[in-house]
């Protein structure tokens, strides 16, 4: 089986599950596979703690189940993807079961922070958005689906989120193909890639 693994990375906010969402609804057939679940558990952690774990440093996920499970797909065997609850801030009990496609595409913070996986990928995406944006987005975002206060918004992003941003997330823009200006609502940019995606498809 010929298989293609699409990377997309960026800071937190960015828009890269929209700009996923956009290319697996111009791709039903891909699969998606998001870094969020490879995230270690953390379950000690709550609103008035959040501190207590780093989510935005690449030791916060674990990476070797990801390259293990990105080497199995590329290599035409299905896997069984761990699941995050973003709430409890631990691996859900249950895992989801999914079958090779030719067309992967994985995003996370940290995609092409880790060289393995980065080796495993055919095209590199990078969805470049300013910060104040960002931190609006997931200010709105984390309080509406992710069960969070303002105060631990704020607190989160200054230390921990925005450090992170610069010393791990920013310097990988050198690894990417493609850099995407303000992400999912790009629809030049996405365009062009949907395209590029289907004329890579149709060689498989
Ligand atoms: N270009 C955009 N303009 C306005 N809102 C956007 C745009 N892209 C994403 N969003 C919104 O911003 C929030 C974060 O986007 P998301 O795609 O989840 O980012 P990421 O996966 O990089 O954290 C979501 O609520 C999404 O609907
Ligand atoms: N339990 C967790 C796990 C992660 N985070 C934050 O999520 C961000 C990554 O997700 P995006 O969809 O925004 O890319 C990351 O910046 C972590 O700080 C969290 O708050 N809690």
């Amino acid at each position: 089986m010929n298989v293609k693994l699409i990377g997309i990375t960026g800071g937190s906010g960015s828009g890269k599950s929209t700009v996923v969402r956009k290319i697996s609804e111009a791709h039903p057939d891909s699969i998606c596979i998001a870094q969020d679940n490879y995230y270690k558990s953390a379950s000690f952690v709550n609103n008035h703690n959040i501190l207590a774990f780093n989510f935005d440093h690449p030791d916060a996920f674990d990476m070797d189940l990801m390259v293990e499970n990105l080497k199995d797909l590329k290599a035409g065997k299905a896997i069984d993807m761990p699941q995050y609850d973003f709430v409890k801030h631990q691996r859900k009990p249950e895992t989801k079961h999914i079958e090779p496609k030719t067309i992967i595409i994985v995003d996370g913070l940290m995609v092409l922070y880790d060289k393995r996986i980065r080796d495993l990928l055919d095209l590199k995406l990078f969805v470049d958005t300013p910060s104040d944006i960002r931190f609006v987005r997931r200010l709105q975002r984390d309080i509406k689906e992710r069960g969070r206060t303002v105060e631990s918004v704020v607190e989160q992003y200054i230390n921990v989120v925005r450090p992170g941003h610069f010393n791990f997330i920013e310097p990988c823009k050198e690894y990417a193909d493609l850099i995407i200006p303000e992400g999912g609502y790009n629809e030049h940019a996405l365009d062009v890639i949907i395209k590029y995606i289907q004329t890579v498809a149709n060689q498989l």
